[in-house]
């Protein structure tokens, strides 16, 4: 009891939880944003012409803003898309001729579907009016001007344009959703494949949200104990008469959680790799179909093809999508031991440094020119020890050009001259044979990259949550267990749980002070957001 009470000053002293309470406490009345001007944005994007536009409203004058824009003084219905005409609203105290043509009609702006959202049930927590307009842009400026007209502070009509991530940020503070999961919106917003829409839906489910709070609590639980201690320590107690039990039992506790923690940091790093995208550099000796290859990748003509020996003289990197998998493919010069050509040698040299550095190589040989499959200087860079470890897929070019007995000869060859098994595929860029397959073997390769264990799902979390997790909870964990002498001083020992407890408040959305991590994680956000 005693432990928890000291505990709880820590929540009451943040604002944003004391709110939820007392809403949960009272039953729903207000939003906890209903001091806040009504906000309004263009949620689609700005200046393009397109058959529909989104412009939404929120806040307490949302309902007003429907009155005033469809002239009507009835309620809109809640949830149901309705078909209104919207005109421009007479603006507060004038004499309304400029809102009338000259035969003293109501200027019509548009008609439109609208959504009207009451609270608490939108996605803000506040009244929610959608207006889908037509998608062109005098419509979208004439309504969002008239929006805009209908503000006036003096009768307590606050209504503004919105900043970037004006309405996440009411739906955090609404208790709507905490920080991983509008960081997991963005995200989805942000997602350019597949493979990065899952992950950040997960985000925006709130699997990670559910697992953080977890943390918290385990952490809470046993500073609470730990505190204990520090209280009955003083009036010699006799509930607690096992401080060392108490501290093992805390210790291991903490442990477990760290090393959790730490294989979570670790797939997030892991996974990061589907946000950055994974590098795929290609390698090979002049005119064997590097720029070809490319080329039947990405059904594109990214790369220059053509049948001069060299003429992808330097690196050239692009982002392509490889079966739901964001790839930065890069066509390399072709490595060749003798060249004339300054620009060239530099660009080989690239070469060499860019495969390297990437995360999977494919190395492309020519089957036509079976004495000069392998040359040289290429099998010293593979066998080299900066090489070593790297993923290496062997592709066989021109598969239509030879028949199959020299294939399976070729195939040999190469089998023969690595100590390391690689992965051989054949194929035709011309023909397209084999491409399919070598996607497939690609596509395991990104899976196994991008994924701590064949049976882990990839975890993506924004870079702020990653530092947080680093630099504060595992940090805080870790600090924790090296104050080996913790039981000497229990009260320095349990401010590292704090600062770790502290460090997740952070990443959901429930520290205190947390207005600048707020300003931080919302400014990033487009507006209309
Ligand atoms: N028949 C046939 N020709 C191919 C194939 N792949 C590439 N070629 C031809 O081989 C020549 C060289 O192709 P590129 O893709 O430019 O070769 P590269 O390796 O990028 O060449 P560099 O830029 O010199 O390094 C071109 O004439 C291509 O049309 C293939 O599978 N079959």
């Amino acid at each position: 009891m005693n432990a928890l009470f000291l505990l709880r000053p820590h929540f009451v002293s943040n604002p944003l939880l004391c709110k939820r309470a007392v809403n949960r406490l009272s039953g729903f009345t207000k939003p906890a944003t209903s001091h806040l001007p009504t906000i309004y944005a263009l949620s689609t994007p700005a200046n393009q012409t397109s058959a529909i536009a989104i412009i939404r409203v929120s806040g307490t004058h949302s309902r007003y803003i429907y009155n005033r824009l469809t002239n009507s003084s009835v309620s809109p219905p809640n949830r149901k898309a309705i078909l209104r005409n919207i005109y421009l609203p007479s603006s507060v105290g004038s004499k309304q001729h400029r809102h009338h043509d000259q035969y003293g009609a109501k200027i019509l702006l548009d008609s439109s579907l609208l959504l009207y959202f009451q609270a608490p049930y939108s996605f803000t927590g506040e009244d929610v009016l959608e207006l889908h307009v037509h998608g062109g842009k005098a419509v979208v400026n004439g309504i969002l001007k008239a929006i805009d007209s209908l503000h006036d502070r003096n009768s307590g009509k606050d209504i503004r344009f919105a900043l970037p991530g004006d309405f996440s940020r009411r739906a955090f503070q609404n208790g709507k959703f905490d920080l991983t999961q509008l960081e997991g919106i963005k995200d989805l917003i942000d997602s350019e494949t597949e493979s990065q829409r899952r992950s950040a839906l997960s985000s925006f489910n709130g699997e990670n949200r559910v697992l953080f709070e977890n943390w918290r609590n385990s952490i809470i639980a046993n500073m609470a104990q730990l505190t204990a201690i520090i209280d009955f320590a003083d009036d010699n107690s006799q509930e607690i008469d096992n401080t060392d039990m108490i501290f093992h039992g805390v210790e291991n506790n903490i442990k477990r959680l760290r090393d959790e923690i730490f294989s979570f940091i670790q797939k997030v790093e892991k996974s990061s790799i589907l946000q950055d995208g994974i590098r795929l550099v290609l390698l090979g000796a002049p005119n064997v179909g590097k720029s070809s290859l490319v080329n039947s990748l990405t059904n594109d003509d990214i790369s220059i093809v053509s049948d001069i020996p060299g003429t992808t003289r330097d690196s050239i990197d692009a982002m392509i999508t490889i079966n739901g998998y964001k790839v930065i493919i890069c066509d390399t010069a072709g490595i060749r031991a003798k060249s004339a050509d300054k620009i060239e040698i530099l660009g080989i040299e690239r070469a060499r440094k860019k495969s390297i550095q990437s995360d999977l190589c494919l190395f492309i040989v020519d089957a036509t020119d079976f004495p000069n499959l392998l040359p040289e200087d290429i099998l010293n860079h593979l066998s080299s020890h900066e090489f070593e470890g790297k993923r290496v897929v062997i592709v066989v070019n021109k598969s239509d050009l030879v028949s199959k007995e020299e294939m399976v000869r070729a195939v040999n060859k190469l089998e023969n001259r690595f100590s390391v098994s690689y992965p051989i595929v054949s194929v035709s860029c011309k023909t397209k044979g084999g491409i399919e397959l070598l996607i497939d073997i690609l596509t395991r390769n990104f899976k196994h990259l991008s994924q701590s264990s064949a049976d882990s799902s990839p975890i993506v979390v924004s870079k702020r949550v990653t530092e947080i997790l680093k630099n504060d909870v595992f940090y805080g964990l870790e600090e924790f267990l090296n104050s080996k002498d913790f039981d000497n001083d229990i009260v320095m020992a349990t401010e590292n749980l704090r600062y770790a407890s502290d460090g997740i408040a952070k990443i959901t959305g429930q520290a205190i002070g947390i207005e600048d991590i707020l300003d931080s994680v919302f400014s990033k956000f487009c507006i209309g957001k």
